[in-house]
């Protein structure tokens, strides 16, 4: 690709995992950060990175398919490569999302396939699981079901609560997300064996330490 990967990113939250992208300097272009929350701290992250802003809010449309539809058609407009979900919480329906195949990545605070969904290091702590960890994978209309790109483990101590489970979890998260993205810039993953970004193909999940 003879110019940078042009990357933008929803998010519904504080904007960590966004702010860590930032922070990691990558050779890509940041066109917009969009969100479904007009107090999101990640909009603020954005602004502060000098980088355009779109928020929607659900409530302003008659249904989940019209505000998923707008909201991704003004992405859309902003002509991105790659699109990454930092944090982004909502379902999105399966009609949008398939326009995104190959083009979306999520982070998942969890080690997928195990606990898609929401409440992630709880049912960890519940089903007394000795690790935990951190997905990054394709979105596709199944929640959280698209192939897993890379991961990130930690160890699960006997005095973990949910609060220091994520606050663990999110230093992993924070090396997980920008190493994917600088491995997509890079052009070595490839979608359904397709070169993405015309990159070598990465046919399995790997563990950071290998990206
Ligand atoms: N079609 C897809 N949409 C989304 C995916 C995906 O893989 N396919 N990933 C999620 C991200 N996510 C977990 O990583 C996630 C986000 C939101 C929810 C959820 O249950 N949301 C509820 C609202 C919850 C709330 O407001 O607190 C909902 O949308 O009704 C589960 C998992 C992003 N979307
Ligand atoms: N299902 C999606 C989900 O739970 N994502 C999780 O939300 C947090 C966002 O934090 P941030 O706003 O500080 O990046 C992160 O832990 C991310 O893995």
């Amino acid at each position: 690709m003879d110019r940078p990967l042009r990357v933008a990113a929803l998010a519904s939250g504080r904007g960590s995992n966004l702010a860590a992208l930032f922070a990691a300097h990558l050779p890509v272009e940041y066109v917009l950060v969009g969100s479904d929350k007009a107090k999101a701290g990640a909009l603020q992250v954005a602004r502060d990175a000098g980088i355009p802003t779109v928020a929607m809010s659900p409530k302003d449309f008659p249904d989940r398919v019209a505000f998923d539809r707008a909201l991704f058609g003004t992405v859309a407009a902003a002509k991105p490569d790659l699109l990454v979900l930092a944090g982004y919480m909502r379902i999105i329906d399966a009609s949008v999302v398939a326009d995104w195949e190959g083009r979306a990545i999520n982070i998942h605070p969890s080690l997928l396939p195990k606990y898609q969904g929401l409440h992630t290091h709880r049912r960890c702590l519940e089903a007394c699981d000795s690790e935990h960890g951190a997905s990054v994978h394709f979105v596709t209309a199944e929640l959280d079901g698209g192939p897993v790109v890379a991961q990130a483990r930690i160890a699960v101590g006997p005095s973990d609560t949910e609060a220091t489970l994520a606050e663990r979890l999110l230093v992993e998260e924070h090396k997980l997300l920008p190493a994917v993205v600088r491995a997509i810039a890079d052009g070595r993953l490839t979608w359904r064996g397709e070169p993405l970004f015309q990159g070598a193909p990465l046919s399995a999940p790997v563990d950071l330490n290998q990206l």
